[in-house]
């Protein structure tokens, strides 16, 4: 069944989305740059719990617990958790999951108890799911025989409420035609080639460069060469170790980034390049360093700018303009 569900920005960071599991309401961070869906649970020290809703599976009739599975996640930013598995009724929007995997907290990383979510909504490959002894189908997976299409479409406009379409693309949340590419999800991500950008109006090749679509990622992350074309552009910008990032004035004149997605470019407006105040007059850059690999992380900025349509089919990944 298809359906639509409200993301609303959350400190400015990331988007939450109200889910009901086992009847227990929860705001969950969709992910589309991995493929668990976790909660906080009553099995976690109190002290973690503050300021957060949890699940307790004994509340719930309909959970069923997967004995002696578990699971354990790392992400790219260092923070993790882990802990054990039922499956339980999981519905986002009008879209209904009932026999969902639902992964129970046990432990949370520090970054998690003070960030808002109340857990995560992998929405990447199954491949990469965590749960041993057997990995487990992501709610998207488990929802496509009962969508019109085998898609969902990510929808978060900066600073304001957007939303997770299932199974249909909306036309009143773009302009323009879709753009698509193929996708690899070899490794897992909606992950496609990204071999060039533009600051500005001028090209730079990344030969070797894919690109990952990841709505659980804030900012966007390229490789180095790219982050130093960029700000070698923007007059008095440095990196700035205490802030953890390329910082500039406030009211530096700033070029806009054009990122391959396949063989199209997707192009990020300045004003969207400014994330925001570090300190003072200093602001922080939306683009940042991946570190090391060839592979980039496409973040909320990207969906700032872009309706995102994640489709089975194919895979294929395609973008248009909000
Ligand atoms: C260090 C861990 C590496 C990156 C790898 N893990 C991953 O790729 C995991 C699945 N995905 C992630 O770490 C990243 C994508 C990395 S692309 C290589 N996406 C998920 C992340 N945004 C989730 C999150 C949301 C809010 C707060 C924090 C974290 C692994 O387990 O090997």
């Amino acid at each position: 069944q298809d359906g639509s569900a409200t993301a609303v920005p959350s400190d400015g960071v990331e988007y939450l989305v109200s889910t009901s599991v086992g009847g227990q309401s929860l705001n969950l961070d969709f992910d589309t740059g991995s493929a668990d869906l976790w909660v906080f649970s009553s099995e976690l020290p109190s002290s973690d719990l503050s300021g957060h809703s949890y699940y307790t599976s004994s509340d719930s009739s309909t959970f069923q617990s997967l004995s002696g599975y578990t699971w354990d996640i790392s992400y790219a930013d260092g923070s993790g958790a882990s802990g054990n598995v039922g499956t339980d009724t999981v519905v986002i929007g009008g879209t209904t999951v009932e026999g969902q995997a639902v992964e129970l907290a046990e432990k949370v990383s520090s970054t998690f108890v003070s960030d808002a979510a109340d857990g995560l909504v992998g929405l990447a490959f199954s491949s990469i799911n965590t749960v041993s002894p057997t990995p487990q189908s992501t709610f998207f997976e488990n929802a496509q025989s009962s969508l019109d299409s085998p898609l969902f479409a990510a929808y978060l406009p900066n600073n304001a409420d957007g939303a997770y379409d299932f199974g249909y693309t909306d036309d009143s949340k773009y302009s323009g035609d879709i753009t698509y590419t193929d996708v690899d999800s070899s490794n897992g991500f909606w992950e496609y080639p990204s071999t060039s950008y533009k600051v500005g109006s001028t090209t730079h090749s990344q030969s070797g460069y894919t690109g990952i679509s990841d709505t659980g990622t804030t900012l966007i992350l390229m490789g180095d060469s790219a982050v130093t074309a960029y700000y070698d552009q923007v007059s008095g910008s440095s990196y700035d170790s205490s802030q953890g990032g390329y910082v500039f004035d406030c009211s530096a004149d700033l070029p806009t980034l054009s990122i391959s997605i396949g063989g199209n470019y997707a192009t990020i407006p300045a004003s969207l390049l400014n994330f925001g105040t570090a300190s003072g007059s200093s602001c922080f850059g939306s683009l940042q360093s991946v570190g090391s690999g060839t592979q980039n992380i496409y973040g909320d900025v990207f969906f700032n700018a872009f309706y995102g349509v994640f489709d089975a089919s194919g895979p294929s990944f395609g973008f248009a303009t909000v």
